[in-house]
């Protein structure tokens, strides 16, 4: 349809809004659904559609995956006489994308609370994986409507009707009911779109009351400050208006109210049930924060949507600069990063082996990659990250509580109770692997909560787990030990007790702050074997020997040494070329200046790099 007389924004009735997301695992086709929506309903032409328009960051359209949530409004008209029953007429269709990685699980919280229904996306060759339920899961927690689809039916590797039964089984409706598409040839999607309009009810609430509006995502744009976006739920929202950041009552002028479509249109107001965007002025995205309502000035409303919640780093790591001299561009880098991302925390830290860095807080192992690679992409640094840790609570003998986030801050002694962060995880899997799965979770310290089939060969396991073992090599193993059939999804769910202890490691008897790990008592010995093992492959031979010791506390639990080696580099140029002499000699100088000094061992900075490595690719960088 013509996008002249579409509804115009700010005036549209909601009861011809439809405001919906869609939801699915990594790569079961999300994005290209999404893109074909868009040529379908007539926002993006083909020709000047480019692949996967709403994944704008180039490291998203590199690796494949989406990271902030935008949202579009696409115009609909359901034809008289449709197949599906929906009722003819022009309707406004809001698609509000998620991100679709468990770092993100607030803000994927977030965008579902905008919308009234939910494409669930389930990839027709591979089934049901655990972010497929975990956004379920979600989405049923927010009482949306769910949309089943099966996508990729074109594939020749498709069972429909096998992944049919199993998706009707899992949200409960005949599997005829559920929707066949490919995002890819367009097949289904005409038909989607028209049972969109027909199954989401349309959203409601009260024009007439003060502004509110939930905020579900909130991005930096280096030319026009934040932009926020936004699903109003009462009242409507003018460029006229000043308006309030209920969380913390701050005001701010409005610049521009819009809607995506999917360049930013302006308009004058947004109404009820309408998604937009506001720009504000405001130049760092803490100052308007996903799940904060906004309202007006002037008779706005007191109280807030609700939902609200501070986003809190779960996992932490030291970022250090390989050169010293780019401290102040980290700084800068972490600074200008931070403009886009709430959640991103970081404080200057020094380490006696890496010198200068930060100490980063992540929302994720996902949050913390991304964060690592953008620094090290668009700003041109070459970082060392230490191994990423979990917070613990430690309660000292005295009765105070610190909180470590650091594991070389560790207290020594002294300590009655060390507490872990635990987490509740799903992990599918073909019902061959049960066994290995299982071993692996003791190994890690997991307990069995419960075991479904979700078909005869795919099997549902829950488990909690310390979310420690989880940062350290959790998700490689299982997907070695599982042929990378296997998917894991998990959440927070509290603390516990557990007997933890530090380990150090000594070069020449100093210990290397950056190597120093919290694990469980039982892992001790093995990580202490592990580290040396690794330094003693990584570290050059020096003109002495150097010993290479794990211990806790002052107990020395594993050692390598190092042999002793003289490196003459003229050994080789007999005789009179003395430029030669000095080029070599003038190498060897440049080379010692990169060196990290551990006392007197000289540690090249990729010895660091390649011994701070997790193996520990998450599920998205795995596949590179
Ligand atoms: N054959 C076939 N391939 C498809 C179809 N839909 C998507 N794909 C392909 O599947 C891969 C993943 O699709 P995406 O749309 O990027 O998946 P996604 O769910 O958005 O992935 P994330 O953004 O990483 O969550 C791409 O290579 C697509 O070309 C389909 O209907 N048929």
């Amino acid at each position: 349809m013509s996008l002249t007389n579409a509804p115009k924004p700010g005036s549209t009735d909601p009861s011809i809004i439809r405001n919906f997301c869609i939801i699915a695992h990594i790569d079961h086709g999300k994005s290209t659904l999404a893109d074909r929506m868009l040529q379908l309903t007539g926002v993006v032409d083909e020709r000047a559609s480019r692949a996967q328009y709403l994944d704008r960051m180039d490291i998203e359209r590199e690796r494949g995956i989406t990271i902030k949530s935008q949202a579009v409004r696409m115009p609909w008209t359901v034809p008289v006489g449709n197949a599906e029953d929906a009722e003819p007429g022009t309707y406004v269709l809001n698609m509000i994308d998620t991100p679709g990685h468990v770092d993100f699980t607030y803000e994927v919280s977030r965008s579902l609370e905008a919308c009234e229904a939910a494409v669930l996306l389930v990839d027709a060759a591979q089934g049901i994986e655990a972010q497929t339920l975990a956004n379920l899961y979600l989405a049923m927690g927010a009482d949306l409507h769910i949309i089943p689809v099966l996508n990729k039916i074109d594939l020749p590797s498709a069972n429909v009707e096998k992944y049919a039964a199993e998706l009707a089984g899992l949200v409960g409706c005949e599997p005829e009911e559920v929707l066949l598409t490919s995002a890819k040839t367009g097949v289904g999607v005409e038909a989607l779109l028209n049972e969109i309009v027909k199954q989401t009810p349309a959203p409601v609430g009260d024009a007439d009351a003060p502004a509110r509006a939930l905020i579900f995502d909130s991005v930096y744009d280096t030319y026009r400050g934040v932009v926020t976006y936004v699903r109003v739920v009462d009242g409507k929202l003018s460029h006229r208006d000043r308006i309030k950041m209920m969380s913390t009552n701050a005001v701010h002028e409005m610049l521009e109210v819009g809607v995506i479509s999917p360049e930013p249109v302006k308009a004058g107001e947004i109404g009820v049930g309408e998604v937009g965007y506001l720009i504000t002025g405001v130049k760092d995205v803490r100052q308007s924060r996903v799940g904060d309502t906004v309202t007006s000035q002037h008779h706005g409303a007191t109280e807030s949507l609700g939902g609200y919640k501070h986003p809190n780093p779960m996992v932490y790591a030291g970022l250090y600069p390989i050169d010293g001299d780019d401290y102040p561009s980290l700084r800068d880098a972490l600074e200008k990063l931070q403009l886009n991302d709430a959640a991103l925390t970081y404080e200057p830290e020094t380490s006696g082996a890496l010198g200068f860095g930060f100490r980063c807080g992540f929302l994720g192992l996902l949050h913390m990659e991304i964060t690592r690679d953008r620094l090290e992409r668009e700003f041109n640094l070459d970082l060392i990250s230490t191994a990423p840790n979990v917070v613990y609570e430690v309660l000292l003998d005295d009765g105070t509580e610190v909180e470590v986030t650091n594991p070389s801050e560790y207290p020594d002694g002294k300590v009655a109770e060390v507490r872990e962060p635990v987490v509740k995880a799903t992990i599918l899997a073909p019902s061959d692997y049960i066994g290995t799965i299982m071993e692996l979770c003791q190994l890690k310290r997991g307990n069995l909560q419960g075991m479904d089939y979700l078909s005869e060969d795919r099997v549902e396991m829950r488990y909690t787990l310390p979310m420690g073992e989880i940062v350290f090599d959790f998700f490689d193993q299982l997907k070695s030990r599982t042929k990378g059939y296997a998917s894991l999804d998990y959440e927070r769910s509290g603390e516990q007790a557990a007997d933890l202890v530090k380990v150090d490691i000594l070069l020449q008897g100093e210990p290397v702050d950056a190597f120093s790990a919290i694990v469980h008592r039982d892992a001790a010995y093995s990580y202490g074997v592990m580290m040396a093992g690794k330094l003693k492959d990584l570290i050059p031979r020096q003109q002495f020997e150097v010993p290479i010791q794990a211990a806790i506390g002052a107990r020395v639990i594993a050692r390598e040494t190092i042999r002793a080696i003289r490196k003459d580099v003229l050994a080789k140029c007999y005789g009179g070329d003395i430029s030669r002499k000095r080029k070599l000699l003038e190498k060897q100088k440049a080379g010692k200046k990169r060196m990290k000094n551990i006392g007197s061992v000289e540690v090249p900075p990729e010895a660091f790099v390649a011994a701070l490595a997790t193996t520990q690719p998450t599920e998205k960088t795995g596949k590179k």
